[in-house]
């Protein structure tokens, strides 16, 4: 389903004549604008999904050209970050700390950027269901657990901009279907972009479908023609 008018209404975070890689280019030149909604991020094995995500938050940088969350670009420090919540597939937390030491640390961090505001910890922890994993290392934790761990990190500043990286892969069924509620609920005031290989699992999450092309990002939502897996995978090339 695609709400063009929820898109328009307001940009949180753009990519101007962006170019992302390492060593050399993966992705771009590319120019997109990203508002409230969720926005499915697709594309091959390789194609740069988690390269072009990890851009747009500021956590690693462009090759060329500009990100901005709000206007202000992604890598001008801290303040804009904690507008930013990004779930990758390298962990952010600290592995033989424990879970509270982690959301303490975390907290500290945020608390010393006077702009972040900060959801109060009993609600992050009632929120992710955190109360018994409080006490246990990272490192013990299961995937799916860390996974909660980490979605409350990230949700600690009460971000405008959520990019996750494959964030319902592995989890089981009643923690992905948990994670799909929070996505539609992000959704529904935020801008959420998310990458997956699941076409039917973005066809019914998402507003919007971005598809890693190539060097190009083709935006599959561009009028208002209903968007079918066999579009998608019509755009999927081979992989590279
Ligand atoms: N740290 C790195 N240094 C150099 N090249 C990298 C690095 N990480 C990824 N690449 C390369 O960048 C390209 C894009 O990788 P990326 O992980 O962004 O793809 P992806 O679409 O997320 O893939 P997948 O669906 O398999 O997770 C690949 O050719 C990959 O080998």
């Amino acid at each position: 389903m695609t709400t063009p008018d929820r898109r328009s209404a307001e940009i949180v975070a753009e990519a101007k004549d962006l170019v992302v890689g390492y060593d050399r280019a993966v992705v771009g030149p590319i120019n997109v604008r990203l508002g409230p909604g969720i926005t499915a991020l697709l594309g091959r094995n390789g194609a740069g999904k988690t390269t072009l995500m990890r851009t747009l938050c500021g956590v690693i940088p462009a090759v060329s050209g500009r990100c901005s969350v709000f206007g202000r670009d992604v890598s001008d420090g801290a303040a804009v970050r904690s507008q930013v919540g990004y779930l990758g597939h390298e962990l952010a937390l600290a592995s033989a700390l424990t879970v509270k030491q982690n959301l303490a640390f975390w907290r500290e961090v945020w608390e010393s950027i006077p702009q972040a505001t900060l959801i109060d910890h009993d609600d992050l922890i009632g929120r992710f269901d955190l109360t018994a994993l409080l006490g246990q290392r990272v490192r013990s934790l299961s995937r799916g657990q860390r996974q909660r761990v980490e979605m409350a990190r990230l949700a600690m500043t009460d971000p405008d901009f959520v990019v996750l990286d494959e964030p319902l892969t592995g989890l089981d069924p009643v923690y992905a279907a948990q994670t799909r509620e929070l996505l539609r609920e992000w959704g529904e005031t935020r801008t959420v972009l998310y990458s997956t290989h699941s076409v039917p699992e973005a066809l019914e999450l998402a507003d919007r479908f971005l598809l890693v092309q190539g060097t190009d990002l083709i935006d599959l939502s561009h009028d208002d023609s209903e968007v079918t897996e066999q579009i998608i995978l019509n755009h999927l090339e081979p992989a590279a």
